[in-house]
Order: C-alpha cells, then structure tokens, then sequence
C-alpha cells in the first residue's frame, strides 16, 4: 500500500505499548505507519471510571478517525461497548495475549497468603465482587489511575496488594513483578480481556482488508465473540460485575474423532441475602462455529441463577 496508515493513540504507557506492537506488525508487512497522539477528555478527569461512564475513552479517537485524521485505532477490546459504531469496523483481532488477572502483593505474597484485613487495590467491580466472594476478609480499597500509578501504592505501603490484568503488565514490562497468578477458577476475567481491537473506517477497504488478511486470529475472535455476547445478552457495561472467560477445546464428536470446541465460564452479581452481592457462575460448551449463541445461552443461565440484579449499564 502506498498510502502512511496513521494510527491514532492515547497517550498514556499502555495505549502506546499496544499502538507500538500493532505499528511494527503493519511495518513488518512494508507499509509506511505514523503514530497519532490524541489526548481524550477521560484522560483529564480524576473521578472513578464506574462514574465518568462506559466508552469514554474510545470516543474522541473514533470522532478522530470518523473525521478521517487517522485511519486505525488500536482498542483494548475490553474497554469497547457492545454495540457497533456507524460508519467503522473491527477488521482485526490479533491473537489474545494471557487473559488472567494477577496479583501484586508486598512481600511476594499470593492472595492465600495476605493476612485477613490486608488491603487489596482495583477500581473494577468486577474484581472486587469476586475479590469478596472469596471470604478472605480482604478490605478492597477502589482506586484509579494507570497501571504505574495503582503498582506505586503497593511499592509505598499505601496498599498491601493491587489486582491488574496480566496483558497491561506486559506490554508495559512489569509483569516481573507479578506476585501471583489468578486462576479463572477464583478470578474470572473481563469479556476480552488480553485481547486488541482493530478498528477502521468501514468505507476504507484497502486499510480493512490489509489488517484482516495479515493481523486477524480466528480462534481469538470466536472466544471473545462468546464472551461478549454473554456480556451484551446480561445488558452489562464494561463496568459492571461480570466475568467471563472462552477458551478453545480439544473435544470427542459422535464418532470420537478429535474437534476443537469453545467452552465459556462466566460469572455476574446477584443479590445475596441482606442485600449482599453474591456472585453465581456458570460453564457451557459449544461448536467453535456457535460462539455467538453460546454466550446467549450461558447469560439466560446466569440470569436463571438470579444474576443481573445489580449488573446495568449505570454500573
Ligand atoms: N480497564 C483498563 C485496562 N484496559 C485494558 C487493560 C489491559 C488489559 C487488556 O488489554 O485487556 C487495562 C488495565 C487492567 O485492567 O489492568
């Protein structure tokens, strides 16, 4: 191609790790990129994200690339609503990097072993439902900030532990310091955490089919697909106390032959008694070709456990 794709990006370290890996990848297939700083009112503000509401940071750089000022965002798929943009498209999504959440604790600690009252770090529901559905008696203190700022706390003594998604901690080199790993067992990440969104104008072929053809993986998008169509089907925002996790399957058909299958875990707030949240769970299984229902199907079971009372978008 003959044409530079410049790519629009936050300022912040994350957003231009992802930008960066992207930018090589496209160079690598010997087109000329340029990388496009765009600072967005949600980087501005110091409320908690629950607050400043769902899609903040996406909507300036889509105004951007609508305008036609750059021709490809790089999106953590995670922070991307449900619902599809006018006028744009997802044409990539590169294979997911480790989806879990991690611990960083003082001390080298695991969560089984923070003494009960420790203080645990995260402005995510989600981890912190989870965090207390555990039983550990843990105080989860909300914070915010980018990922050196949370990591700072436990370095100062502020907090005993923060809980940050394994994929940000390494594109931005810190996953070394990562205490312990969570099991999805007892921390069920975001619908597509790890993975990045490849997102162009869709009149703007020629920058569609480029990023299709040489950065797509199937078997990522048929995960986050389920994923986020659990996630659409709870009516939940990126905010809400929902997880989910798709992983693809070696399963035996009728016959016993060997086919690759999609199972899906999730898990959503529900009211316990006395009004505490509660967090059911439930797992299906599902032919790769079927992501898109599977996720239905697994939401109509979260909401038949009594999930949903406290999942909304105003969350
Ligand atoms: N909500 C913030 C956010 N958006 C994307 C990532 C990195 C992980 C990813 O790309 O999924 C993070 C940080 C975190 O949750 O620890």
């Amino acid at each position: 191609m003959s044409r530079v794709i410049r790519i629009g990006t936050r300022g912040s370290k994350l957003a231009l790790a992802q930008t960066g890996t992207i930018a090589d990848a496209l160079r690598a297939t010997g087109v000329e990129v340029e990388i496009v700083p765009i600072t967005t009112p949600g980087d501005r503000s110091d409320k908690p994200i629950p607050q400043i509401g769902v899609g903040v940071f996406t909507s300036s750089l889509r105004e951007a690339l609508q305008r036609k000022e750059i021709d490809l965002i790089v999106h953590s798929l995670k922070d991307l609503p449900t619902t599809p943009e006018p006028g744009l498209v997802v044409a990539a999504i590169p294979p997911r990097a480790d989806p879990r959440d991690a611990l960083i604790a003082r001390d080298g600690l695991t969560l089984g072993e923070l003494p009960p009252g420790s203080t645990v770090g995260t402005g995510s529901l989600r981890r912190t439902a989870q965090l207390r559905a555990l039983g550990l008696g843990l105080e989860i203190v909300p914070i915010r900030g980018n990922i050196d700022t949370r990591m700072r706390k436990v370095a100062d003594g502020v907090l005993d532990a923060v809980v940050l998604a394994r994929a940000g901690l390494a594109r931005i080199g810190r996953d070394g310091e990562i205490t312990e790993t969570l099991d999805p067992i007892q921390m069920l990440p975001a619908p597509a955490q790890g993975a990045l969104a490849l997102e162009c104008r869709a009149a703007d072929v020629d920058v569609e089919h480029l990023l299709a053809s040489t950065l797509d993986d199937e078997g990522t998008r048929a995960a986050v697909t389920a994923e986020r169509a659990m996630m659409a089907a709870l009516e939940a925002g990126c905010s809400s106390p929902i997880g989910a996790l798709a992983e693809i399957v070696e399963d035996f058909d009728a016959e016993g032959a060997v086919v690759e299958r999609i199972s899906l875990r999730g898990t959503a707030a529900a009211e316990g008694e006395n009004g505490a949240v509660d967090m059911v769970r439930a797992i299906a299984l599902a032919d790769r070709s079927e992501a898109e229902q599977l996720g239905r199907t697994l939401a109509a079971e979260l909401l038949d456990l009594g999930a949903g009372a406290l999942s909304g978008p105003a969350q």
